[in-house]
């Protein structure tokens, strides 16, 4: 099992100090993340496959830093990106999932084999040739996690995976998640996706706020966000009454 550590994070995008003092061990094989807009759940996820480097502490994965650990090994963690469109990198769906294939030492040819082979198990054959560009948002996100799954990563950042799939959609990725073997960590707005996990972080403004199984964590976001609701709703009546 590999093991992400946070150690003593502080991060800094633009003019945001995004996380201060972040410690996190990051163990369970199921974690959601969730909290308001700009808590920091992307740059959790883009700090933990590298794409953002923190300015004080580290991260780590079984000990070693992360940097050094991803060396002559980049299947390590691998990242669904929120935005099909900042992931996709080839013309055609065929191309984009061989291209997870060419670290494992397959030739053009055999990625692209593989790749067919993938799509023709779920039904979708006649996607290998197809232009992504011809995709539609949500078909676009399922090329990004085919492509993750196909690469099989040992660790999987899933920032809002379910965010522009249809129902069937999102039923298959539940499936697809619950039946993978390694590690995922998965970011949702949708609190039913993750609610039955055995660990769930709730972000605020950078910090944990809450931190737990996923249906204790839910029910406390849930319970915070009524209560914020309630009082915006109190304020504005009580302001109402003043200009009466
Ligand atoms: N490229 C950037 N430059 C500067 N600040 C950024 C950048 N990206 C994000 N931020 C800021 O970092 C903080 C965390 O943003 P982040 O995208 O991690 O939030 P999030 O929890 O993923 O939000 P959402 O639910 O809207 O996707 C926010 O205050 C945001 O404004």
């Amino acid at each position: 099992m590999t093991e992400l550590q946070i150690v003593d994070v502080r991060l800094q995008r633009g003019q945001t100090t995004v996380f201060d003092g972040l410690k996190l061990q990051l163990t369970e094989r199921r974690i959601g993340v969730i909290g308001d807009n700009g808590a920091g759940k992307s740059s959790l996820f883009r700090m933990l496959c590298g794409l953002e480097t923190p300015a004080t502490g580290q991260v780590q994965i079984n000990g070693v830093p992360l940097l050094e650990a991803r060396q002559g090994k980049p299947g390590l963690v691998g990242l669904m990106f929120q935005n099909p469109d900042d992931q996709i990198i080839f013309p055609t769906v065929g191309e984009e999932l061989a291209l997870g294939l060419r670290p494992k030492g397959l030739n053009k040819q055999q990625a692209m084999a593989a790749a067919r082979e993938m799509l023709a198990q779920r039904g979708l054959a006649h996607w290998a040739e197809r232009a992504v560009s011809s995709l539609s948002q949500g078909q676009r996100q399922q090329v990004c996690w085919l492509s993750l799954l196909i690469a099989a990563p040992s660790v999987l950042l899933l920032d809002e995976p379910f965010a522009s799939l249809d129902l069937p959609g999102q039923a298959k990725l539940a499936q697809d998640i619950a039946a993978a073997s390694q590690q995922i960590l998965v970011s949702t707005h949708v609190l039913d996706h993750v609610r039955g996990f055995e660990r769930v972080l709730w972000l605020e403004q950078g910090r944990i706020r809450g931190d737990g199984p996923g249906s204790h964590v839910c029910r406390a976001y849930e319970a915070d966000v009524a209560a914020r609701l309630a009082a915006s709703a109190h304020s504005r009546a009580q302001g109402g009454a003043l200009h009466g």
